[in-house]
C-alpha cells in the first residue's frame, strides 16, 4: 500500500470556502483539550515534509497554514502548552500531554513575523483553505524515507493538483529573499 502523505491529501483535496471566517482548533487529549480560536481562515496552507512541523500519525507530511497573530487566541487549557524549541524561528506551542502542536509563532525578525502557523485538521469545522502546494518534499528523506520512492511522492502530489518544492513556494521564497535584501540594504 502507498504510504500516506496526509489524510486530507491521500484521497484528493476538498476545496475550502472563500467566505469561511475561522473557527476552533482542539488538541487530541480525550478531556481538558487545549482550545485555540481563530478569527480568520488560514492563508498559504501547504503540505510540509520538514522534520519540525507536527504530522498526524503515520503521515509523511504535515499540513500547515498561517493566520495573523492577532486573529489567534488560546481559549481553553493554555496551561498545557509548552514551546518545543525556543531557539527555532517558528516557536511551536504543543500540548504537553498529547504532543499536538496548536500554533507556531514567529517572534524574531523574519518576513513572516506577525503570523502564526496552524493545522486546520485540528478543527471539526469545514471551509478552511485547502492545501495550495507541497513544501520541503526532499526533507522526508532526511527522516528516513527512501530516496528511491520520492518520485512516487511527487507524482502523487501532482495527481491531486499540488505543485512540489524542496523549500517553500516561489512567491514565499521571493518574500523571504526580499526581506533579506532589505535587511542588507540592497537596492532593489
Ligand atoms: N530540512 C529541514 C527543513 C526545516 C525547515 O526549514 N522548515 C521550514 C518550514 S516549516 C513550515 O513550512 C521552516 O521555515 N522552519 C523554521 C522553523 O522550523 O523554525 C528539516 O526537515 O528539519
Ligand atoms: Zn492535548
Ligand atoms: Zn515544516
Amino acid at each position: 500500500m502507498a504510504p500516506s502523505l496526509h489524510p486530507s491529501i491521500d484521497n484528493g483535496i476538498k476545496k475550502g470556502d472563500a467566505n469561511f471566517a475561522g473557527g476552533k482548533l482542539y488538541c487530541h487529549c480525550p478531556s481538558n483539550k487545549v482550545e485555540v480560536t481563530l478569527g480568520s481562515n488560514v492563508l498559504h496552507n501547504h503540505a510540509c515534509g520538514c522534520s519540525k512541523c507536527w504530522k498526524p500519525e503515520s503521515a509523511l507530511f504535515s499540513v500547515v497554514g498561517v493566520v495573523p497573530t492577532d486573529k489567534l487566541s488560546v481559549t481553553a487549557n493554555e496551561q498545557k502548552l509548552h514551546i518545543i524549541d525556543k531557539s527555532a524561528a517558528i516557536q511551536r506551542h504543543a500540548c504537553r500531554e498529547c504532543g499536538v502542536h496548536l500554533f507556531g509563532r514567529i517572534v524574531v525578525d523574519h518576513p513572516f513575523k506577525g503570523l502564526d502557523f496552524v493545522h486546520t485538521e485540528l478543527s471539526d469545522q469545514s471551509g478552511w483553505q485547502e492545501p495550495q502546494f507541497a513544501a520541503f518534499v526532499s526533507s522526508i528523506i532526511e527522516q528516513g524515507f527512501s530516496p528511491d520512492q520520492i518520485d512516487g511522492v511527487r507524482s502523487k502530489f501532482k495527481s491531486v493538483g499540488l505543485e512540489t518544492y524542496d523549500v517553500l513556494s516561489p512567491p514565499l521564497m521571493d518574500a523571504i529573499a526580499t526581506h533579506t535584501a532589505k535587511k542588507n540594504k540592497a537596492k532593489l
